[in-house]
């Protein structure tokens, strides 16, 4: 058993009621690799923001967990070396399905946890949750609940199916689980097909397809339900254009590859909406610029080569995100 303070891990109370009374958004980024974990870590110290690293299962599984949770560590003592003092780092579990993934992450050093009982029915999502924060909260541990469905190819629920959060639940919901921050549904999905074609316009003079918009209205009435409450928004990649277009360029196949447009981002920072999650849009980065590596190198076998330049493309997104679309900058 290991408390995250004793790893200079904090916990997400203070950085999200900054970010709902400052008008800006946590970013929280997936890593599963060290070179994703260096990069987050020097984008956060350059722009002396506040950051949550965050791991799925899916990042238990490849990398190994007590792998990852030395990373953790590891970043926040690099993040000293880089030049800040005082790194305001979250190690948080993404998508935790359930109690025993939860108390795992707990009792070897995270400080911040997600429960996702979104598929369940609405009682048995409330019972999990209510377990997953009386266990949290014994260490001081943040917990991120998950109420409505999100739709899209990753989550493997068609677009019918999905719903979005329920405005009259969210009162009930979060007194009676006692959950630090809600994760809604408001049009977002996971991976880099957020939507189907026949669900955007074309831009008539680049071809291009336009999303259409998130629910702001269904936002909205939660902030008015439970003013100052922490909103988190997953599946908010913007699936950059440029990324696409090199992995096409080099061999890649993505096409209509399309995400949320960084105004609505933007936009929604502004609001409750404290903490944003990204992961596309970081393997986007990573695969075109090794793509575009290789097929220029075409004799270089070497990973430092490769990983070099997509480390490099991964760190100026998040330095993009942080500055340019969620407003963390300049706020340790
Ligand atoms: O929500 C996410 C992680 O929980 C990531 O979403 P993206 O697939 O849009 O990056
Ligand atoms: O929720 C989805 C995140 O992007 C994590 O994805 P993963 O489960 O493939 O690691
Ligand atoms: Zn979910
Ligand atoms: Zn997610």
């Amino acid at each position: 058993m290991v408390n995250y303070k004793e790893l200079g891990l904090v916990n997400t109370r203070e950085m999200f009621k900054k970010a709902v009374a400052g008008g800006y958004a946590i970013p929280a980024f997936n890593f599963n690799t060290m070179e994703q974990m260096q990069a987050i870590v020097m984008a956060a110290v350059e722009t002396k923001s506040p950051v949550i690293m965050q791991v799925s299962r899916g990042a238990r599984n490849y990398a190994n967990p007590t792998i990852l949770r030395y990373m953790a560590e590891g970043a926040v003592e690099y993040a000293k070396e880089l030049g800040c003092p005082n790194p305001e780092i979250v190690l948080h579990l993404d998508h935790g399905d359930s109690f025993e993934t939860c108390k795992s992450c707990i009792d070897m050093g995270f400080s911040s946890v997600m429960i996702d009982g979104s598929s369940l029915p609405y009682e048995e999502n409330i019972a999990l949750t209510k377990k997953v924060v009386e266990y949290a909260h014994q260490y001081d541990v943040t917990v991120e609940a998950e109420l409505g469905v999100l739709a899209g190819v990753e989550d493997e629920v068609v677009a019918e199916e999905s719903h979005y959060t329920k405005p009259e639940e969210v009162i009930d919901f979060a007194t009676r689980t006692g959950c630090d921050s809600l994760a809604i549904s408001i049009g977002t999905s996971h991976g880099a097909y957020k939507f189907t074609p026949d669900q955007c316009t074309r831009d008539p003079k680049t071809g291009k397809l336009v999303p259409p918009p998130l629910a702001f209205e269904i936002l909205h009435e939660i902030e008015e339900k439970l003013p100052g409450f922490p909103i988190v928004l997953h599946g908010s990649s913007s699936v950059p254009q440029d990324c696409v277009d090199t992995i096409n360029e080099f061999g890649g196949k993505l096409p209509d590859a399309v995400g949320i447009p960084e105004e609505q981002l933007r936009e929604a920072s502004k609001s409750a909406v404290c903490k944003i999650n990204i992961d596309s849009d970081s393997r986007l980065a990573m695969t075109a610029a090794i793509r575009k590596y290789l097929a220029e190198n075409p004799s270089h076998f070497d990973p430092r080569q490769y990983l070099t330049p997509a480390r490099e493309a991964m760190k100026q997104m998040y330095i993009h995100k942080i500055v340019d679309v969620l407003g963390s900058n300049d706020k340790l």
